[in-house]
């Protein structure tokens, strides 16, 4: 495994009097796949926000790349390679999915107010380079059938993969899921697991996933981080956690 390239030392977020993080530590080696997993409200969700700035972690560091990231403003998170998807899809449903994934490129690009107002020959090179970026993604996801549907009329399991696709249009190196296979059904659920096999083997991008779905968990992760009311319970190997008492004991809330 490759020296730790994403790392969360004793990070916390308190609601109120409710400690949704408590003092989660764990790390990430460069094109690793990570899975996040615990019961409800274990603190999985507000893991992610507090990555994404979302919210203000009451304690605790967050590095990425050898950077500190847990004070960034939220743009500045996508801008150095970090992008999401969210549990509830969040796609703009009127747009085509084409429209969708350039929208996921705008979010990472860097021209500024001037250049674009004038479309100077950057912002043209830049536009081009989008499109062409979009393409990669559309054959990756296998998404050419339905690039200029409006992602409305898309089924569920469609849009997941567009929101996938609007993710990885920005180039990311660590990309997060949150619950990428919720409503999925087994067959959809199969193919996104080749698809992320893909991403890891040919893009080469490090993720961390929150996912419930111990199918996919088993067949892409190489650890398992287990969270129960806030905190790490244990981490390892897929096989490890699901072997382990204390993970059971967790998810029968016993
Ligand atoms: N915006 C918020 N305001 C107040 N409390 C919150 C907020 N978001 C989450 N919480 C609380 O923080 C705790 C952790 O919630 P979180 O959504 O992170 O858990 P989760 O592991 O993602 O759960 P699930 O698997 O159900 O999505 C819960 O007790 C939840 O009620």
């Amino acid at each position: 495994m490759s020296a730790a390239f994403f790392e969360v030392e004793q990070l916390s977020l308190s609601f109120g009097g409710v400690k949704a993080v408590r003092d989660v530590s764990f790390s990430v080696g460069a094109g690793e796949i990570l899975a996040v997993i615990g019961p409800n409200g274990a603190g999985k969700t507000s893991l992610l926000n507090l990555i994404t700035r979302v919210f203000d972690a009451s304690s605790g560091s967050i590095r990425f790349n050898g950077h500190e990231i847990s004070r960034l403003a939220r743009h500045d998170v996508v801008r150095q390679g970090i992008a999401r998807t969210f549990q509830n899809i969040e796609l703009f449903e009127g747009a085509t999915v084409l429209e969708n994934l350039l929208l996921g490129r705008h979010r990472a690009d860097h021209g500024n107010f001037f250049s674009q107002m004038f479309n100077l020959p950057s912002v043209q090179r830049a536009e081009a380079l989008s499109r062409e970026r979009v393409e990669d993604v559309v054959r990756l996801l296998d998404l050419a059938a339905f690039r200029h549907r409006p992602v409305a009329e898309l089924p569920y399991g469609v849009r997941k993969v567009v929101e996938l696709g609007r993710a990885l249009a920005a180039e990311p190196q660590l990309l997060l899921l949150d619950e990428p296979a919720s409503g999925l059904n087994p067959e959809e659920t199969r193919r996104l697991a080749y698809w992320l096999e893909d991403i890891q083997a040919e893009l080469g991008v490090t993720v961390v996933m929150v996912e419930h779905d111990m199918s996919l968990v088993a067949a892409v992760a190489n650890r398992v981080v287990v969270m129960d009311q806030g905190q790490v319970l244990t981490d390892g190997t897929p096989a490890q956690v699901q072997a382990d008492p204390r993970v059971i004991a967790a998810y029968l809330g016993t």
